[in-house]
């Protein structure tokens, strides 16, 4: 029988199987952070061990790192040892470290592939959930804990128990406005936040076919927000197009070579999955979620739904719970919920056609009064070739602020939060209870929907907006 694309990867890379006993993983690439990171190098050094791989290991300041200002020393002193620690651990160990300031900093995610480190075909590991963003590129990527991590920068290795294996099939045309972000979202509201637990799920279809790295890279991020172990798209044209010339690209025969593999990185036509999900990608509209999870969405023309219209107990609980935290009332137009602020970034959306699109709507219009915008390019790089663009002149003339890379207020975890009780439009992946900030309320939008909501001052798509005036 044939195999599934993550079966192929995955069997390619055992280095010990035994009945009974997780198998051990060869690792390709292994991305740290200063979140996760500290602890794991302890361990190496009370064990009195090296890196075995440094060649394969990249760090990054990206969680506790400010946005602004980034040339002097960071303030608050949590995050500074944090910075500190990572950045004497790479030191000691020889790790190479992308610094806050550094031409090839940016948060984890978005510079892997940036730098053509996240190939076709490759095990990626992170102690960071959202890892799974590297599956786009027809990686078996995924989050490890920090013993983890410990054992991975020790061994080059790790044991896994192999997940079942899904295939969520999203067939059509994307209306126009609808982007990756609304269908991930959709396919979370539908499926459910553990719908996709013990699984890789490989995405595929019509529509993923058609879509951009960029957008692949947004439904593989969320893959872990649905509860997946994985999630991957097989490799294709668009993908090698998106690779080579990248620093870290292979060249000349090898590229040749890695090419003619990765096209073998494909489902088998006689091969099975554990489950299906499928979706019809030409009746989706634009999406943002109204509650604490990233499953609790609708349709932006849609209203806040009544817990009572839920048949699952626990869901009614949820929602009650959620719809308190947010301040929000059930009947309420999605569209006529105020924002406050509006985050554009992350890894989730901070690559460059996130930005482009954001740019397009906001272009020859004006921020609402007493709304704040936050453009926080996903890598320094990206903020550079916007500015190349002159996408940060839009920014600014529409009065957002435009900062450097980080992950910012994806997460409170730096200066950029929402105080308590502010409400936000963002773009990034998680609106749980206190995520941008103690109290603060997160409404989960694709980057369209940022740019038009930012511009209104209430949750909006592009199309609700009036012509702008051309300068
Ligand atoms: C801080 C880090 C461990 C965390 C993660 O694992 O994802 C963060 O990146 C997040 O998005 O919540
Ligand atoms: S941008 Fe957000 S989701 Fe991504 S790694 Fe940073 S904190 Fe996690």
């Amino acid at each position: 029988m044939g195999k599934t694309l993550s079966e192929k990867i995955w069997d390619d890379h055992v280095v010990r199987s035994h009945a009974g006993e997780p198998d051990l993983l060869y690792i390709d690439l292994h991305l740290v952070h200063e979140v996760t990171s500290p602890q794991a190098f302890d361990g190496l050094r009370q064990a009195g061990r090296p890196v075995r791989r440094p060649d394969l290991t990249l760090a990054t300041e990206d969680h506790n790192t400010p946005t602004l200002n980034i040339d002097q020393p960071i303030a608050d002193p949590v995050s500074r040892t944090q910075v500190d620690t990572l950045r004497k651990n790479a030191a000691d160990f020889g790790v190479r470290l992308h610094s806050l300031g550094d031409l090839d900093q940016g948060v984890v995610h978005i510079i892997g592939p940036q730098l053509g480190l996240t190939q076709p075909g490759m095990t990626v590991v992170c102690g960071d959930s959202h890892t799974s963003t590297h599956g786009a590129f027809g990686a078996i990527a995924f989050g490890i804990g920090t013993s983890e991590v410990e054992h991975v920068l020790a061994t080059q290795t790790l044991p896994q128990a192999k997940p079942k294996t899904m295939a969520v099939n999203i067939n059509g045309d994307l209306p126009p406005g609808v982007v990756a972000k609304d269908v991930v979202l959709a396919l979370i509201a539908k499926v459910g936040t553990g719908g996709g637990q013990g699984y890789i799920v490989e995405y595929r279809g019509s529509t993923i076919e058609k879509m951009s790295m960029e957008g692949r890279m947004t439904i593989c991020n969320m893959s872990i927000e649905w509860g997946a172990k994985a999630g991957l798209v097989a490799p294709d044209q668009t993908t090698f197009d998106y690779v080579q010339g990248r620093p870290h690209a292979p060249t000349g025969a090898d590229w040749d070579a890695a090419v003619e593999y990765w096209k073998t990185l494909r489902t088998d036509e006689d091969a099975t999955f554990d489950a299906e999900i499928d979706l019809d990608a030409a009746q989706l509209t634009p999406f943002v979620t109204w509650g604490t999870n990233p499953g609790q969405g609708v349709p932006l023309s849609a209203d806040v739904p009544d817990p009572e219209v839920f048949p699952d107990s626990d869901d009614r609980i949820a929602a009650t719970k959620a719809l308190e935290y947010m301040d929000l009332r059930p009947g309420t137009p999605m569209r006529e919920i105020k924002v406050d602020t509006v985050f554009l970034g992350s890894c989730t959306n901070g690559r460059i056609e996130d930005l482009r699109a954001a740019a397009e709507v906001i272009k020859g219009r004006q921020i609402a009064d007493g709304v704040r915008m936050l453009v926080v390019p996903g890598s320094a790089r990206v903020r550079l070739q916007a500015e190349g663009e002159g996408l940060d002149v839009i920014f600014k003339e529409a009065g957002a602020e435009w900062r450097a890379a980080g992950c910012s207020m994806c997460l409170g975890m730096n200066p950029d939060q929402l105080a308590p009780g502010e409400r936000a439009a963002s773009t990034s992946n998680r609106n749980f209870e206190g995520r941008q900030g103690k109290g603060g309320r997160t409404h989960l939008v694709s980057p369209p929907v940022a740019a038009a909501t930012a511009v209104t001052g209430t949750l909006a798509a592009p199309a609700d907006l009036p012509a702008a005036v051309s300068a």
